[in-house]
């Protein structure tokens, strides 16, 4: 290749095309190609015309004619004007060579340069034929090269001859290679093989991309550069082979690499090293993240202008400091219009022969990331300081969050829903959210009830909101929960009710309460076919203890009362305060004759209590069964005239009212 740089530097760099040099110059008969009808410009002349004409530096546009005798001169222009006239594709003509110079046989032809019609005049010495120094010249140079190389008949196509590198590149003995046709080892189909043999010999295509088969079957790429050699009076091709697949798989590959980190969505860079850093390599990524319009606005701004800190760059330098440590950090970095961006930065160091340092590396852009990052950050600080439970599991019941309140109150839970579920509820709960919950908000979008969680101090009421998630496609996404303590809230609603429902100060049933309890208690008795009775009583000559005590003592009698009777009653039985120092008893499944009993228990309890500092109290009981269909203001009214009696009997008694059917039998006072 060195040869073609030599050939180049007199011509056309630009135009001039390597393989056709290359061929050319190893031609040892003097070839040029002038300008047609441009009075003999010269395009090229390779290295043996050179030394014929005497030509040195750039050849192109010096006009032949002024370079040749006279009688030269008149050869050329009347070999000229034949091909014009006579409209011939080539002419041959006597060519006397000028002084020391051997006469010669010119052939100047029809050809095409750089895409130009132009004439092509080689020179072949007259004595060539008969000369045998020039052709063991030639035969020297075909055999010791080392290039392959091919010598073809362009009749028929068939190898006259291949040099050593030949033999051993196609992997045929010399003599069988000879016996062989170029179509017998070129893959191309043979009509265009011969097609292109006539290109090469008419000089129309010098360089081919053919594929050829080596003995050993294997096919390989080459690069075939080809033209005709006259050679002891025959014409020949001769072809010089360039094994290029290793070349082409390499320039596959290369495009292949290319490809990748021109489409690939990280920046790809290389910069030079120091303050004036800039970039010398980038793929459009880094464009798109440094928001460049160009490669020459990329290339022209300083590296360190992308810095949003100085003190970020001086670190990550700093660091980048070994060759062949690979560095990767997250940077604040500006673009070209000043937008900060968080980047993912990645880069190593290299050291040039000549001591330079230059750096390569790979830029993310990871802002959308960050800003997702921060969002998730914030979200789980919030989740993190409320006091509710929050979880959320995946489509497959994973449970991929548990916020701060959840992990204290619960422990680490096992990964899988189900397990974590069966794990954090009891065993209702559990059962209520698989078959109810997250069936429901599968199918509503959420679920909201009232379940509890396990604790190490035991089971907690929670208020429970399920909410099920679905994608795009409408498939389930995740499940998440939240859960809220209402074990105070539940305590106030407890608290609530007791005061709404009891007495304060003996704590027993208040009067609504109670008439709330004896309709229910009516109906299951009647459902039940039970007896259902009710006491009345009250404390004798209490106005005495507060008159002589205080009230304060009497309020303590009051509420020793409802203790002492309260311990010697059924869980079933209700205890109400029925109104000053009155009360009511309500007992259900209690016949007549068990309800007198009991209340005769209960003055006894009440006669031997001591109620300090007031000696002697006692009660009065009236007792009845309450009539299946007795209105309960006449039961009340039984109940009150069996007491007015116990008190008119003396006091500290029991008295059973009259029977329900004898008052009902009873004719109305007019
Ligand atoms: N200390 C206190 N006294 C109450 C309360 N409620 C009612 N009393 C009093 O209870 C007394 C009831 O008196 P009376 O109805 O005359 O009956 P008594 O003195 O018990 O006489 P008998 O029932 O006939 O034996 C009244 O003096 C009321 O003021 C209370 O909550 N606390």
């Amino acid at each position: 290749m060195q040869g073609n740089r030599a050939v180049n530097e007199g011509n056309s760099a630009a135009s001039f095309d390597d393989d056709l040099g290359c061929l050319l110059h190893e031609l040892p008969l003097p070839v040029l190609v002038v300008r047609a009808r441009q009075g003999w410009r010269l395009l090229y002349a390779n290295d043996a015309a050179r030394c014929h004409f005497g030509l040195v530096g750039r050849v192109v546009e010096q006009d032949l004619l002024q370079l040749v005798g006279d009688s030269e001169r008149q050869a050329l222009e009347a070999g000229a004007s034949a091909l014009i006239q006579a409209d011939l594709t080539e002419t041959k003509f006597a060519y006397r060579g000028g002084s020391g110079k051997p006469p010669c046989e010119a052939v100047l032809r029809r050809a095409t340069w750089q895409r130009q019609p132009a004439w092509q005049l080689t020179l072949i010495p007259q004595q060539d034929a008969a000369c045998p120094g020039r052709a063991s010249f030639y035969e020297q140079m075909f055999n010791t090269n080392p290039a392959v190389k091919l010598l073809i008949d362009p009749v028929d196509g068939g190898i006259v001859d291949a040099n050593d590198s030949a033999v051993a590149f196609y992997g045929y003995p010399l003599d069988v290679l000879k016996q062989l046709n170029i179509t017998d080892i070129n893959c191309m189909d043979p009509d265009e093989v011969r097609a292109g043999m006539a290109k090469a010999e008419s000089c129309q295509q010098l360089f081919f991309e053919f594929r050829h088969r080596l003995a050993n079957g294997e096919i390989r790429d080459v690069h075939v550069y080809s033209g005709p050699v006259l050679l002891n009076g025959h014409e020949y091709l001769h072809s010089i082979i360039v094994d290029v697949t290793d070349e082409k798989r390499y320039y596959a590959q290369l495009e292949a690499y290319n490809s990748l980190f021109h489409n690939l969505p990280v920046g790809i860079y290389r910069h030079t090293a120091g303050p004036r850093g800039h970039f010398t390599a980038a793929n459009p990524a880094m464009l798109r993240i440094f928001e460049a319009d160009s490669y020459p606005a990329l290339f022209a701004a300083r590296v360190s202008s992308f810095y949003a800190c100085p003190k970020q760059i001086r670190a990550f330098m700093a660091d980048l400091k070994r060759d062949g440590a690979v560095v990767r950090r997250p940077l604040r970095l500006r673009t070209m219009k000043g937008r900060l961006i968080h980047a993912e930065v990645t880069a190593y160091r290299q050291t040039e022969a000549d001591g330079t340092a230059e750096f390569s590396g790979i830029v993310e852009d990871v802002t959308a990331q960050h800003a997702a990052q921060l969002n998730q950050d914030r979200l789980t600080h919030l989740l993190d300081a409320s006091p509710d439970i929050v979880a959320i599991a995946d489509a497959e019941q994973r449970v991929a969050y548990i916020n701060k309140a959840g992990r204290e109150l619960l422990g680490a839970l096992p990964e899988a829903l189900p397990d974590a579920l069966a794990t954090a509820h009891p065993l209702w709960a559990c059962r209520l959210i698989q078959e109810q919950g997250i069936p429901y908000a599968l199918e509503h979008g959420h679920w909201y009830a009232e379940t509890a969680v396990r604790t190490c101090d035991g089971e907690i009421p929670v208020s429970q909101l399920i909410v099920a998630r679905r994608d795009e496609n409408g498939v389930l996404d995740s499940i998440a929960t939240i859960m809220r303590d209402i074990s105070q809230a539940k305590r106030y609603q407890a608290e609530l009710e007791y005061h709404a429902g009891h007495d304060p100060l003996t704590g027993a049933v208040n009067r609504n309460r109670f008439i709330d309890l004896l309709t229910r208690e009516r109906q299951k008795a009647h459902r039940e076919s039970k007896p259902l009775s009710l006491v009345m009583f009250d404390i004798d000559r209490f106005k005495h203890v507060n008159d002589s005590f205080g009230h304060s003592v009497g309020d303590m009698v009051l509420s020793k009362l409802v203790r002492t009777c309260g311990a010697l009653l059924r869980e079933v039985d209700v205890l109400a305060r029925w109104g000053g120092e009155e009360f009511m008893l309500l007992l259900p499944d209690t016949p007549l004759a068990g309800a007198v009993t009991l209340a005769e228990r209960l003055r006894r309890a009440v006669e031997k209590e001591n109620f300090s500092p007031v000696p002697g109290i006692t009660s009065s009981f009236g007792v009845a069964e309450l009539g299946p269909d007795e209105p309960e203001s006449q039961c009340y009214k039984r109940l009150d005239e069996a007491l007015y009696r116990a008190k008119d009997e003396g006091r500290n008694r029991v008295c059973m009212a009259e029977s329900a059917e004898d008052v009902a039998e009873q004719p109305k006072a007019r």
